[in-house]
């Protein structure tokens, strides 16, 4: 089933257009990466897919509604996580939750969305004593208080130290595993590539590229990388590489391939590849093969 379509999308802020046609679809259960530099206009789209701003053309749906006519039906069903949250600093976590719950239909009980997102032991805690990271679980937690089919994710986990981001990370596929959609824009491409089942970057308002995770890893290059033997001329490789400091890296769609013929190269000339490392693609790569204007 189709949780979200957005159906060439366009959007202007006063005369500058934000968002030049784009076109996705996000299935339920399915945690979809929006990504692409500062600027590139994902923010823009997913307040439109929220209905805090109006398309200036184009199509938006989500759970087959329109989220500006629909708006209350819509929001019944939505959990978002926008990049900065209006918390009231004096208030601690339990009372923030309680007074959100009071504008929710059939929420969580307030410690099931605080354990959730590892918050139980802050329930005392006032806002602004949290830690940066903190707050963004709150905020999470808020997110997840009606038990949205839907779920908009805007760099859920900035901020986050290394386990806290595992646990977020762990929360937000238990909850696609139930069946919510997910539409993250992250920063982080480790975090989408581990999340995401598809994604889509965008550069200035349009979508450059876009796809399945995986099939689009696997059909994107990989690289082999290794110390350049001492006394060696790049051109002397059998393969084509480019220096990164004293490595050489080559880029390859089968870096395995490659790397048993650098391999094989590096036998017969009795040299050693040092620091040899084969890797298939990772959207850094992915990035980095886009134009540079895209990144
Ligand atoms: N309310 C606004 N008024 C004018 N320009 C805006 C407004 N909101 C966004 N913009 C501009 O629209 C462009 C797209 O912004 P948007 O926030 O959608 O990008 P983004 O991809 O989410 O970026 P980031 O990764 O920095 O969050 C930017 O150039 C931004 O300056």
């Amino acid at each position: 089933m189709t949780a979200i379509r957005v159906d060439g999308l366009r959007k202007s802020h006063g005369g500058f257009e934000a968002v030049r046609g784009v076109s996705f679809e996000v299935a339920a259960g399915e945690i979809f990466a929006l990504l692409g530099r500062n600027g590139a206009g994902k923010t823009t789209t997913v307040e439109v897919l929220a209905g805090f701003q109006r398309p200036d053309a184009g199509t938006v749906r989500v759970l087959g509604l329109d989220p500006v006519a629909d708006r209350a039906a819509v929001r019944e069903r939505l959990g978002v996580m926008l990049q900065e949250a209006g918390f009231f600093p004096d208030l601690t976590v339990a009372q923030t939750v309680d007074t959100w719950r009071d504008f929710t239909a059939a929420a969580r009980p307030r410690e099931e969305a605080l354990e959730l997102v590892g918050l139980a032991d802050r329930a005392r805690t006032r806002v602004r004593q949290l830690s940066g990271g903190e707050k963004r679980r709150l905020d999470l937690a808020l997110a997840l208080l009606g038990r949205p089919d839907v779920l908009f994710l805007d760099e859920p986990t900035a901020g986050m130290d290394p386990e806290a981001r595992r646990d977020t990370w762990e929360t937000v596929r238990g909850l696609a595993g139930q069946g919510t959609a997910v539409l993250l824009t992250t920063h982080y491409l480790d975090e989408a590539q581990r999340l995401a089942s598809s994604m889509a970057i965008m550069d200035a308002g349009e979508i450059v590229a876009s796809g399945g995770m995986a099939e689009t890893l696997a059909a994107s290059s990989g690289r082999v990388a290794f110390r350049l033997p001492p006394g060696v001329h790049p051109a002397e490789l059998p393969l084509a590489v480019t220096m990164e400091g004293d490595h050489a890296v080559c880029r390859a769609e089968d870096p395995d391939l490659a790397a048993q013929t650098l391999l094989g190269w590096a036998a017969e000339h009795g040299l050693r590849l040092a620091g040899l490392e084969v890797r298939t693609a990772t959207l850094e790569d992915l990035f980095l093969d886009l134009p540079r204007s895209a990144r």
